[in-house]
């Protein structure tokens, strides 16, 4: 199955838009485990079995893993979302961008080593950065388009020749990722649920591409605005995909021992808003 169909798929089964993400912060661990790296897996496979069901797909932030050497904790991980939830996408959030021939080798982290259905990644290097990971037929690769961060406006939302009425850089990214650089259908886009109105833009410029929108939950992103500006259908079919991401106040919930219970409440809880969102 590719990437869009594992999609597809998860959004009816589990009826969600939610992404899990795993930001992993061992010193925010339940006392039990608190400050131990190498439990790491233990925590993530935890919160993975707690809301498979809740889930269009998970969003390991590799970061996190990475900060406590922790790659073999997270291969170990993405096997047992394989097993544990099927028919879930993973998204591998690691930002990459690089020239083409560093880019393959990235490519390869993310589809073989980790076994990632996509990964998301910077265009700041442009089309040759991106080419690479359209090489992995089936594969999805997210494009930074306009983030979560106020920082983004630092780049993105300037206008590309600066001057008011030409395209701002990421509308221009948009229009590139649905039009002359999804040579397979494989691309979506990372728009901050921060920002509902250039969402809204975004889905005007990039009607059908998939929407991974982090920022609901700790970034106090608004998750019915959210839904309103980006998720669309047609005859009763979703026609542009959106899967909204929630890390720290799920992984967080609780600081117990009941932290994967807390865990699947908060992603209930969310999930439901989310779809309650559709009308
Ligand atoms: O624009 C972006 C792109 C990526 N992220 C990532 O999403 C999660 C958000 O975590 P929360 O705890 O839900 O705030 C994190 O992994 C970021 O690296 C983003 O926030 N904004």
């Amino acid at each position: 199955m590719t990437f869009l169909d594992m999609l597809r798929h998860a959004e009816r089964q589990n009826r969600s838009l939610l992404c899990v993400g795993l930001d992993p912060d061992p010193a925010k661990f339940p006392d039990r485990f608190k400050g131990d790296a190498s439990r790491i897996y233990d925590f993530c496979a935890a919160i993975v079995e707690a809301t498979a069901d809740t889930a269009i797909a998970f969003k390991p932030q590799i970061a996190y893993f990475a900060a406590h050497r922790a790659e073999e904790q997270l291969e170990r991980l993405m096997a047992h979302m394989r097993a544990v939830a099927p028919q879930v996408p993973v998204i591998l959030d690691a930002k990459r961008g690089d020239i083409g021939s560093t880019a393959e080798q990235y490519a390869i982290e993310a589809f073989e080593r980790y076994g990632a259905d996509a990964v998301t990644l910077s265009p700041f290097m442009g089309f040759d950065s991106v080419q690479p990971y359209l090489k992995h037929h089936g594969k999805g690769a997210f494009l930074l388009c306009r983030t979560s961060n106020p920082g983004g406006d630092d780049l993105q939302n300037q206008h590309l020749a600066f001057t008011e009425g030409t395209p701002r850089v990421y509308e221009h990214i948009a229009r590139l990722a649905q039009g002359p650089w999804n040579l397979n259908g494989q691309l979506g886009l990372v728009v901050g649920a921060t920002y509902p109105d250039e969402i809204e833009r975004v889905r005007e410029i990039a009607p059908t591409l998939p929407l991974l929108i982090p920022g609901v939950g700790a970034q106090g992103g608004d998750a019915v605005a959210t839904v309103r500006a980006g998720w669309r259908q047609k005859d009763g079919q979703t026609t542009g995909p959106i899967i909204v991401n929630s890390s720290r106040a799920i992984l967080y919930a609780s600081g117990g021992d009941d932290f994967a219970e807390a865990a699947r409440r908060e992603a209930l809880r969310t999930r439901d808003l989310l779809e309650a969102a559709k009308g």
